[in-house]
């Protein structure tokens, strides 16, 4: 019987019963991913990984496109990179931008421990100021967002100009941790961080076929068109 609430999202069918069934089948547990989520508890970092089924879709969508030149902006432990790694195999690589010096360093540390570290490089500095850098080793297959959320729409822009004709754009935290329609800017979010979020959004639902897949805070996957 039709289930308008749930096809429009007001409900959903989620339990963690269901999750729990679900990630036993579908995520088995793989000690380098756990490695790099211990080290974000041992180094004393923020625990906003991806999730594993958010991994799990990098890994699927990165493998659906043969993607062999991935950028990462957001490395944090290297989580959602050694999805990505994993997905790309041996003749990958992966250039993948952080900020923060320690994070750089933890994950380096994961990604060497993994066997992936010539198949890595680490930008340490903000994002922005990498693209320049980043763009020498263009074209790629995809570019993945998950850091500054303000910066998604340049990023966008600049992900279009450098990827392959059938590359993704991937953002995580596209919902802007709810804020971005619907709810008051406050000191967390302010009117200009919406803005730019949703200025991210137009410029992929311009450009790109593509869609904001409903995970718990909203994964943009855009494809420069053919
Ligand atoms: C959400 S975490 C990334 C999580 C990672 N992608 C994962 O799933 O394992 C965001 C990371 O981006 C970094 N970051 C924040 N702003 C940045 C910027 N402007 N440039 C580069 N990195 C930034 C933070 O230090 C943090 O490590």
């Amino acid at each position: 019987m039709a289930d308008d609430d749930s096809r429009t999202g007001r409900t959903h069918y989620t339990s963690p019963a269901i999750r729990a069934y679900l990630d036993d089948l579908y995520l088995p547990p793989d000690p380098d991913l756990a490695y790099a989520v211990a080290e974000l508890d041992r180094a004393g970092m923020p625990r906003i990984q991806v999730s594993a089924t958010e991994g799990k879709i990098l890994y699927l969508l990165v493998q659906m496109i043969r993607a062999r030149r991935v950028v990462e902006f957001g490395t944090l432990s290297g989580y959602s990179g050694l999805w990505i790694l994993k997905a790309m195999g041996q003749d990958g690589h992966l250039w993948t931008c952080e900020y923060n010096p320690e994070h750089a360093r933890v994950a380096r540390g994961v990604f060497e421990r993994a066997g992936y570290g010539p198949q890595v490089s680490v930008f340490e500095g903000p994002g922005l100021q990498s693209l320049d850098k980043l763009a020498h080793f263009a074209p790629f297959d995809a570019v993945f967002l998950d850091a500054d959320k303000s910066g998604y729409a340049r990023y966008a822009r600049w992900a279009f100009e450098h990827l392959r004709p059938g590359g993704l754009i991937i953002g995580d935290n596209t919902y802007l941790f709810g804020y971005l329609a619907g709810r008051a800017p406050d000191h967390q979010w302010n009117a200009q961080a919406i803005e730019a979020m949703r200025d991210f959004h137009a410029f992929v639902a311009a450009h790109c076929t593509a869609v904001c897949l409903p995970t718990p805070d909203g994964l943009t996957v855009g494809m420069k068109p053919y």
